[in-house]
């Protein structure tokens, strides 16, 4: 069951314990290394496998983090680098971001991450999302969100920053960013985000009552703009790729800048000062206890 959501999320637990014991280094690559669609070899790295298609120039990023694609540290630190190597690719113009675990696409921040630590740990943590977020959000490759599961807080910001949103129509597969529930705050660099897709005031709705959309109401509000039947929703993205594919790509990119930049700009001009708001938010003992009541009651209510 969904706790944050209010919503019933059926247990994946024999899917889940199936991925468990599927050996995060080992098999799932070796399964991988038949290469992609047009002979090019898939690459990846633990938690991020990319299938690339030389002849189309567009690569599927699939996250597989479980149980949940929890952001972890290892996993920003994964995206980034495979991101950068597409980027640095000059085959590749587009990306399908999704999942490879069944019915969730990222549950966002790492929890255990932000529980417990260090203050050097949460900067360290902080500055990666960071990173993932500037360079996501400014990538000049056309990067198309395949969200294939729920994607609550960070899971949605994920999306958010990608070009065009493609989620399946599946009432468990709630969007949002829900941050208030948990008694924290959407950073700004989050709320502008979704102010650039869709608008103010439906953002600081969203925002204040920590809405989790279901897919016909995040249609509806523009956090996704297509929604299709589960088990289309890759070839949906591919089908919406090729128009984005279709414009010349200097035009493009110099308009996706443009639309973003100052964006981006004004989390770097504070990224400094935005960790450490961001440690010294975390290390207080009401917001760690807080964090620490919620773990808890995310890992106890299958029992
Ligand atoms: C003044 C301002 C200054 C600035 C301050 C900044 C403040 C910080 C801002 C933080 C910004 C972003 C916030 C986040 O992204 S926080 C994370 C929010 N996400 C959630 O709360 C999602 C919680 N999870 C769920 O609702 C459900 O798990 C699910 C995703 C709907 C899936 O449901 P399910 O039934 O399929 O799975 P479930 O049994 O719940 O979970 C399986 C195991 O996974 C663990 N788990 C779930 N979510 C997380 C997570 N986010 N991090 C770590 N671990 C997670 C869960 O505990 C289960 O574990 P176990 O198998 O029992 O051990």
């Amino acid at each position: 069951m969904a706790l944050l959501a209010g919503l019933r999320v059926p247990a994946r637990s024999l899917l889940r314990a199936g991925a468990r014991l599927r050996d995060a280094a080992l098999g799932r690559w070796e399964r991988a290394a038949g290469g992609g669609g047009d002979g090019a070899r898939s690459f990846g790295s633990q938690r991020v496998l990319v299938e690339p298609d030389a002849a189309t120039g567009v690569a599927v990023m699939k996250l597989w983090n479980p149980p949940v694609n929890s952001l972890s540290l290892d996993l920003l630190t994964e995206l980034v680098i495979s991101l950068e190597k597409l980027e640095n690719e000059k085959t590749f113009r587009g990306i399908i971001l999704t999942s490879d675990l069944p019915g969730i696409f990222s549950a966002g921040l790492d929890l255990t991450e932000m529980c417990g630590r260090n203050p050097a740990h949460y900067a360290e943590y902080w500055k990666a999302l960071q990173e993932l977020w500037l360079r996501l959000y400014q990538t000049h490759l056309v990067v198309i969100a395949a969200i294939n599961g729920a994607s609550p807080a960070g899971g949605c910001l994920l999306a958010l920053s990608c070009d065009y949103r493609v989620l399946a129509d599946n009432p468990k597969f709630i969007i949002g960013l829900n941050e208030t529930l948990l008694g924290i705050v959407a950073p700004f660099w989050f709320k502008d985000t979704m102010i650039n897709t869709i608008g103010h005031r439906a953002t600081e709705r969203a925002l204040q009552l920590g809405l989790l959309f279901r897919p016909a109401e995040a249609l509806q509000v523009g956090v996704v703009d297509q929604v299709v039947p589960e088990g289309q929703v890759q070839g949906a993205a591919l089908s919406a790729m090729t128009q984005w594919l279709a414009i010349p790509d200097h035009a493009r990119q110099l308009t996706k800048s443009m639309m973003r930049k100052a964006t981006a700009d004004r989390l770097l001009t504070q990224r400094e000062a935005d960790i450490q708001n961001f440690v010294s938010f975390l290390s207080r003992d009401s917001i760690q206890k807080a964090l620490q009541v919620y773990l808890e009651k995310l890992r106890q209510k299958k029992g």
